[in-house]
């Protein structure tokens, strides 16, 4: 019998049955509810049927919340009624709330993980796409849309059509400077935003396996970005030692049966993949996004490409179109690009090690633009203060702000103005992504920190000469 990928193995493990037309149902473990969830709920209601497993679901306030202070009654009636039909869609259904005032309260794909909620050979679903993050522990986790959010509630299951498989394999080593922000920009770069379009990746090689856990969430959570239905990196002892201990981790004697089972959680050396990906890690560079598209996206060191050097006409207006939105010059070295303001959060790069880096460059330091910073979770804020990084950042003369999505999609508010240029560590740069009108240049904490220093794109390698 052939080998089973990673993917195969947590598949089989949670098929239910599978239908005519070949699609599986699968049961869901755990399901993540933010803001978003009230059209799933409505659906619910309108049908009068009950949350099957409440205990299966968790409720999370994120993309709504204000991140100025935690004050509700200062913020905009739409935005506060949003946040309080998650609330109370919880409460009516008996479903656990990570509410505004909760001290475990964060970005979705942040806290997930943090609380051990995210656990290897889960089969878990969120109404978001960047739930391929929690594949960074070994799950099977991706994004559905909102009726299949009403079914999973109604059902705690959910009819899915198997995806091919792709292995994108890192090897060798990582230059100084480069991230996992780096390698995923690179590949989505190299295959395009649709390279991996409803392909289940699983990420591996040497260069994988030394990434740290926070660096793994980075790199499945852009998984989406390449058109990847999940991403995944198989478990390994890091990736125990982290789950160990959290609030929702199986304790004592279950923890240790749990960690014998996830160590289990592979792709066989026989296993086949329907793609397999080969880069080397040396040849990454820092890299930033230099259009309206994740795939647009270069070596720092590279200058904004030119409209008539494309290989054919469609790919030359794409690349007019991205300039002209962007304020772009072809050629324009990418490194004399000015930027307006930095934004350093979201569920790519909010985590604590991400604000390390970014105030490893700031320290002592003062930014030339201004700029937010907002963490992944409450409790990532309240270690970065016991560490001191606020005090850095705010020294730097940027925003330290309460933890949700914030500037990543501004759908509380915090938005960048039409035509300001913004350096930031998303994961998304679409039009008006940040606001209408706003621009936005994806790359890694550091990068984005260095940007505000110098108040354009900066290469990380010439400040840590
Ligand atoms: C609002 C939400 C459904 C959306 C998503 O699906 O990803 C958001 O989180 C995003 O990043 O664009
Ligand atoms: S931080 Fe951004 S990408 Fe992540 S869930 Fe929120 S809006 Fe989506």
């Amino acid at each position: 019998m052939a080998g089973k990928t990673l993917f195969d193995k947590i598949w089989q493990a949670h098929e239910i049955c599978q239908n005519e037309e070949g699609q599986s149902l699968l049961w869901v473990d755990r399901h993540l509810a933010h803001e978003g969830s009230f059209h799933a709920f409505n659906k619910l209601r309108e049908r009068n049927l009950p949350v099957r497993h409440p205990e299966q679901t968790i409720g999370i306030a994120d993309h709504y919340v204000p991140t100025v202070s935690r004050n509700l009654i200062a913020v905009q009636p739409k935005v506060r009624n949003v946040i309080e039909q998650l609330v109370d869609n919880c409460s009516r259904n008996g479903i656990t709330l990570i509410g505004l005032d909760d001290p475990r309260q964060g970005i979705v794909h942040v806290v997930g993980p943090e609380q051990g909620v995210t656990q290897p050979g889960l089969l878990m679903v969120c109404g978001d796409s960047h739930t391929s993050t929690h594949g960074a522990l070994g799950a099977l986790a991706f994004g559905i849309g909102a009726s299949e959010v009403a079914h999973v509630l109604a059902t705690q299951t959910l009819w899915q059509t198997k995806p091919k498989t792709m292995r994108i394999t890192i090897n060798g080593e990582l230059a100084p400077g480069v991230t996992a922000k780096d390698i995923a920009l690179a590949w989505i770069s190299r295959l395009g935003a649709d390279g991996a379009r409803g392909y289940a990746i699983e990420y591996s090689g040497d260069v994988i396996q030394k990434l740290s856990v926070e660096a793994r969430l980075t790199l499945c959570n852009l998984s989406i970005e390449g058109g990847g239905r999940c991403g995944m990196i198989a478990p390994d002892a890091k990736t125990i030692d982290y789950i160990k201990g959290r609030p929702y981790a199986p304790q004592g004697e279950d923890f240790d049966k749990a960690a014998e089972y996830w160590q289990t959680l592979y792709s066989d050396a026989d296993a086949t993949f329907d793609q397999e990906i080969v880069f080397d890690g040396g040849d990454i560079a820092p890299t930033v996004t230099w259009g309206v598209s994740p795939e647009e996206a270069l070596p720092i060191d590279a200058s904004v490409p030119d409209p008539a050097e494309a290989e054919t006409t469609s790919k030359a207006r794409q690349i007019a179109d991205s300039l002209e939105y962007m304020g772009l010059k072809p050629g324009q070295k990418l490194t004399d690009v000015e930027v307006d303001r930095v934004f350093i959060g979201s569920c790519t790069n909010s985590r604590i090690e991400d604000l390390r880096a970014a105030a490893a460059v700031l320290d002592g330091k003062k930014c030339k633009v201004p700029g937010i910073v907002s963490p992944g979770s409450t409790i990532v804020k309240h270690q970065a203060e016991e560490e001191g990084l606020d005090r850095i950042f705010l020294d730097a003369g940027l925003e330290w702000r309460e933890s949700g999505c914030s500037m990543c999609v501004g759908m509380n508010g915090d938005l960048v103005a039409s035509g300001e240029r913004c350096a930031s560590t998303t994961n998304r740069n679409f039009k008006g992504r940040q606001g209408p009108g706003a621009r936005t240049h994806l790359m890694s904490p550091a990068m984005v920190a260095a940007a505000a220093l110098n108040g354009r794109l900066t290469d990380i390698r010439e400040l840590q000469e």
